[in-house]
């Protein structure tokens, strides 16, 4: 066995994590394995794409690859466990970045002594600006997470927390890039009401998320204090300021967050992705 990487799940996260991967040089891709349940056409997509091997065979790719990287829906991770646990040795490494499923509960799954490292990265991973957080399950120890730090810094940022932070970290980073588009679609259709050509509001509001993400990270100010320097007092920016407020911007997001956090918790309790 080899220090390979697998994947079980080829959807939206294993995409962008495996173009970070592969953008940043990690693993070549012949040491990537691929595997997904039911859809070829999409695993055809993945080796002429990305020039990774992909398999249906999950006994093949547990024994192929040292550290295995669980990326399906949380309401499909048992049933992934439960295909690939009789394979499972002492050496491995399994990386899950579903919602809401505890390292505990994936242990459970096994039935026996695995090393769980729980990681919540975003689809950031694809131009590498992810923001994960990773957590270790109690067989896990400080290889584990070094090797989790190894492939999540490759695309980005990494913080090592408590798993009980997860749901938060869930909620606020996982599902946050999200809210950030959101934000963008909304100042590009509020450019449009106010007058702008769809393309020139698009473009000016794409550029001004960037720029003030930029902004707070090179110059490490404050965003309160950034923010303080727009508006001026009686200005454009104060009276827009004041609209969202008056609206309850800030709460939205407090509610949004606290029912993504919530939504984590009921995932661990089986609650499924609807029709998705
Ligand atoms: N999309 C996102 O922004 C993020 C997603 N996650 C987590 O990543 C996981 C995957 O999410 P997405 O990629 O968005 O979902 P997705 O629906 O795009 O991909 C899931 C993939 O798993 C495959 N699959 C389902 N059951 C399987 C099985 N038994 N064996 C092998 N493959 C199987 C599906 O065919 C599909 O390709 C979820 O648990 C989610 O909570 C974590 C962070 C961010
Ligand atoms: O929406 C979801 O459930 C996943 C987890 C974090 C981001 N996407």
């Amino acid at each position: 066995m080899y220090n390979r990487l697998g994947f079980f799940g080829a959807g939206s996260m294993a995409e962008a994590l495996l173009k970070g991967i592969l953008s940043a040089s990690v693993l070549a891709p012949e040491d990537i394995f691929v595997l997904n349940r039911k859809d070829d056409d999409r695993l055809k997509f993945f080796e002429k794409t990305y020039g990774v091997n992909t398999t249906r065979d999950y006994g093949r790719l547990v024994g192929e690859c040292e550290t295995l990287i669980i990326a399906v829906k949380p309401s499909d991770v048992k049933g992934v466990m439960l295909k690939i646990r009789d394979f499972l040795k002492e050496q491995h490494t399994i990386i899950s970045v579903a919602a809401g499923i505890t390292t505990s509960r994936i242990e459970e799954f096994a039935g026996k002594r695995i090393r769980v490292i729980r990681a919540m990265p975003n689809t950031s991973c694809q131009v590498k600006e992810s923001a994960t957080a990773i957590t270790a399950g109690r067989h896990a120890g400080r290889d584990d997470l070094e090797k989790a730090f190894r492939i999540f810094s490759s695309v980005g940022q990494v913080i090592e927390v408590d798993e009980e932070w997860m749901d938060a970290v869930t909620a606020l980073s996982g599902s946050g890039p999200a809210y950030v588009y959101l934000m963008m679609e909304a100042l590009t259709e509020a450019g449009v009401k106010v007058g702008l050509p769809r393309e020139v509001s698009y473009e000016l509001a794409v550029q001004t998320v960037l720029g003030a993400a930029k902004m707070v990270k090179e110059t490490g100010e404050h965003p309160a204090s950034l923010r303080k320097k727009v508006t001026s007092p009686g200005g454009t920016t104060m009276a827009g300021i004041e609209t969202l407020e008056k609206m309850g911007f800030t709460n939205c997001i407090i509610q949004a967050v606290n029912s993504a956090a919530r939504r984590s918790r009921e995932l661990m309790e089986g609650g499924s992705y609807g029709n998705c």
